[in-house]
């Protein structure tokens, strides 16, 4: 392996050299969240940053892009030091990210999301409400994004379309470097995002692409720098590196092969959830049934009705028809909270971390436990020994480094962010989980822990509906799964049937009429 362990991407003098990080540092407190990481962009190249949750990856984009300043390190944009003081500063010099967490306005419309950066919110006045109107739809059609209303209040979006306006908007504004931090993580496809990033490299733009999905990767990058712990430890063409060999890189050992998938017997008995007929805005009559000991994929193209389907079995939405029941009762409950504590229990972990899960001001253990701090109270008090020791227990399952438990849950990096809140739902003592999207932005590595947790929990006698944007995901953990189109299941497969060609198929629509026909 150490033969592609190359200078990828870092060589002498090179005019295509846009911009260079040396040495960079930066230690939050006692964290040190960067050691020593190099980088070096080239114009019209797209490279990758790979490395675990909480290697670094987000503190160097916010380096690179002016919203943190190191402690040591330099930058050199274009052979020029390079020191941005903020994300105007590296605008200015046409660099520009799109962020993991999305830094949009909800309550501003999506014209004048699209143009804040250029004209500051006092500014926005300065201009006709037409004309930003008229400006956000001539970059809305640059991006192929002609169906979003111009004048929509950006809040109204679903998430997906959100992030693709986060994109359009740093497109617009790279001229030099564009760096997209999680761009898939809400996308169910990818064509939209290639698209857009295969044009600005057209244009020369240095591109740099974080991911924890290593297809999308090979699919979009050329070259690839994993970080570990906060240090760069290589540079590698991916043409001359395995899924293997990047593996080591991050995680500093050889990693096991994937475990085979297995597909359990579900228990007999009461349904767990039983889904008869339901419609609303997305949904148009969707029946189904959960069984106790049964993990359920859920499969679509975004819009398909699938967030409805959630949020009305959470109790965030009613139906407009149908039925639901839980555990042969009418689900009468109106929220997560009422929804732990209806039969068995329903826990939701939801698609939209920062806003419907965590609870940024307080600590990570303590957002593990909220939901069982009854269960652990002595006398209705929970000392922080407690809650910490109980959080523990929970963030084993899914493989989060206990030190992360006493920070609080805003200060950590995405993934581990996601780690806390599956942490939470495993362990509320619910038999039925609601996973949207379980694993988005979770590194590869723990990405197995968080499989093998839900496989034990259903073998366990739980219950496990999960909805992912990644079909490998489903292929592995599904018994069952439905696939959603136009907001009616459209086809479902069990056991060995489940494979990403049969999905992709019934995802937009196609019976697989080939299998069809040779069944007959
Ligand atoms: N504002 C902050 N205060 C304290 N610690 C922080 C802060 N921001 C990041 N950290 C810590 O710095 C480390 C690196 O975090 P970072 O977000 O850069 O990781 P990452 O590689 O982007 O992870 P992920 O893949 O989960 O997004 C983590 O240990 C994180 O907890």
């Amino acid at each position: 392996m150490t033969g592609a362990v190359t200078a990828a991407g870092q060589d002498s003098p090179d005019a295509a050299l846009e911009l260079r990080a040396e040495g960079v540092r930066k230690a939050y407190g006692a964290t040190v969240a960067l050691e020593h990481a190099d980088i070096a962009l080239k114009a019209g190249q797209v490279h990758a940053l790979l490395g675990e949750n909480g290697a670094g990856k987000s503190t160097l984009v916010r380096i690179l892009t002016g919203a943190v300043t190191p402690d040591a390190g330099r930058m050199l944009l274009h052979g020029a030091p390079y020191t941005p003081h903020s994300i105007t500063d590296a605008r200015r010099d046409a660099v520009a990210t799109a962020f993991q967490e999305l830094s949009l306005v909800p309550n501003l419309s999506v014209a004048q999301n699209l143009l804040l950066p250029r004209l500051a919110p006092s500014g926005l006045g300065l201009i006709s409400r037409k004309e930003v109107i008229a400006k956000g739809r001539e970059i809305l059609a640059r991006h192929g994004l002609d169906r979003i209303d111009p004048s929509a209040e950006m809040a109204r979006l679903p998430l997906s379309d959100r992030q693709r306006i986060e994109i359009a908007r740093a497109i617009e504004n790279a001229g030099r470097v564009l760096i997209l931090d999680e761009p898939s993580a809400s996308l169910a496809e990818t064509d939209w995002l290639f698209a857009q990033i295969e044009k600005a490299k057209a244009r020369g733009v240095a591109i740099l692409y974080i991911s924890h999905r290593l297809a999308e990767v090979r699919a979009i990058c050329t070259v690839a720098t994993v970080l570990r712990n906060g240090r760069s430890i290589a540079t590698v063409d991916l043409d001359n590196a395995s899924n293997d060999d990047i593996f080591e890189m991050m995680v500093g050992h050889r990693v096991e092969a994937d475990r085979p998938s297995a597909r359990r017997a579900t228990l007999p008995g009461t349904p767990r959830i039983a889904m008869k007929d339901v419609a609303g805005s997305e949904l148009k009559g969707v029946s189904f049934e959960l069984n106790a000991g049964e993990v359920l994929g859920v499969a679509a193209l975004e819009g398909q009705g699938q967030r409805e389907l959630f949020r009305c079995l959470a109790g965030l939405e009613r139906p407009e028809r149908g039925e639901i029941r839980i555990d042969d009762m009418p689900a009468s409950y109106h929220s997560p909270k009422q929804a732990l504590k209806f039969g068995s229990g329903v826990s939701y972990l939801p698609e939209e971390r920062k806003t419907e899960g965590i609870l940024a001001g307080l600590s990570a253990a303590t957002n593990v436990v909220l939901p069982f701090l009854p269960r652990i109270a002595r006398a209705g008090l929970v000392s922080q020994k407690r809650e910490v020791a109980s959080a523990q227990v929970a963030a084993g399952a899914v493989e989060m480094n206990p030190r992360y438990l006493t920070f609080p849950i805003g200060d950590l990096s995405g993934g581990n962010q996601q780690k806390a809140l599956m942490a939470r739902t495993l362990a509320s003592g619910a038999k039925t989980l609601l996973l949207f999207d379980p694993t988005r932005g979770v590194d590869v590595g723990t990405k197995e822990s968080i499989y093998a947790a839900i496989s034990a929990f259903a073998e366990e006698g739980g219950s496990v509906l999960f909805y992912s944007s990644e079909l490998p995901e489903i292929v592995q953990l599904a018994d069952r799964c439905l696939v959603l189109y136009g907001g009616r299941v459209f086809d479902s497969f069990s056991g060995g049937q489940i494979n990403e060609q049969h999905l992709v198929a019934a995802m937009i629509g196609h019976h697989d009429t080939a299998e069809q026909e040779a069944a007959i």
